[in-house]
């Protein structure tokens, strides 16, 4: 696997523009978060403009958390478009456990080959359809619990998939690994986890998706740690995470990444 802080360098130096449809919680984080990182965020969603808009773009982050109909029809829509050009996206299956409408356009959206698929333990057990009711937009089990889903996922798929948690697992269904980076607060504050996909997103631009994707969660558990050196809670560790995200140079990453082979 290419050395983490090289895959930082190179993203920061192309700030890829990354398109994200994402929920109305994660709208504002997730655009700090990708502009800290050195990425370039625009959240666009309205059918009329989707594919347009994502002609213009490097990557693509689509999440559900807050689904609607409409939503659900401009999140196809745009997948379609960069499927169909070999620009890469990622999913993310907030709380699909949870309804059946999630459930169908998630599957829609499987269909439609994203390049990693993301989520907690419970939305990747849910997606293989192991169970993983979850509690809404959390997790309510544990990662070791959903890798053999993610495997499976990620061969039937074609994808990588990454289940986030304490310890998240990373896998193209052939290669596993374990990223062991981050801090208890980050599961505290809201929509991190949507946030992460946008850094994940604008990581694959160029690169190879299983080695980008574990590139991400490390830099991104590893400013989650300097970030909880800093904070009192999770209101200042909000801040300091934007703080951590910006100043982590390539050489932190390389050095604090704790990564190993599954
Ligand atoms: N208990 C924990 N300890 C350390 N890092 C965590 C913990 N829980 C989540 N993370 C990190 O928080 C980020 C978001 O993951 P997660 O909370 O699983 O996503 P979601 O918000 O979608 O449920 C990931 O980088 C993950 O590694
Ligand atoms: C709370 C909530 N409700 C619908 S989407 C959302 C945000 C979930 O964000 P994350 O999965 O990153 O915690
Ligand atoms: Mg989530």
């Amino acid at each position: 696997m290419e050395d983490i802080g090289t895959i930082l360098a190179k993203m920061r130096a192309t700030a890829p523009l990354v398109h994200q449809i994402t929920n109305y919680v994660a709208m504002n984080i997730a655009a700090n978060v990708a502009l800290a990182a050195g990425a370039s965020p625009a959240m666009v969603h309205a059918r009329e403009e989707v594919v347009e808009f994502a002609g213009l773009a490097q990557a693509l982050s689509v999440n559900i958390g807050t689904l609607d109909a409409a939503w659900a029809e401009a999140m196809e829509m745009t997948a379609q478009a960069m499927a169909a050009s070999d620009r890469p996206w990622v999913l993310d299956p907030v709380g699909v456990g949870a309804t059946r409408f999630r459930q169908d356009v998630c599957a829609r959206l499987m269909a439609l080959q994203p390049t990693v698929i993301r989520g907690n333990a419970s939305e990747i057990l849910a997606l293989a359809g192991s169970g993983g009711a979850g509690r809404g937009a959390d997790s309510a089990d544990p990662v070791a619990a959903a890798e053999a889903s993610a495997r499976d996922l990620a061969t039937r798929c074609g994808a990588v998939v990454a289940v986030s948690g304490p310890v998240d697992y990373v896998t193209d269904g052939i290669q596993g690994f374990r990223v062991a980076n981050g801090d208890a607060l980050m599961p505290r504050v809201t929509a991190l986890g949507c946030s992460l996909n946008g850094v994940i997103a604008a990581f694959l631009v160029g690169q190879p998706a299983l080695s980008a994707t574990v590139a991400a969660l490390a830099y991104f558990g590893l400013a989650g740690e300097r970030a909880a050196q800093a904070a009192n809670g999770p209101g200042s560790f909000q801040v300091a995470f934007l703080d951590a995200l910006y100043a982590l140079t390539p050489q932190d990453v390389t050095a604090g990444a704790k990564v190993s082979r599954a």
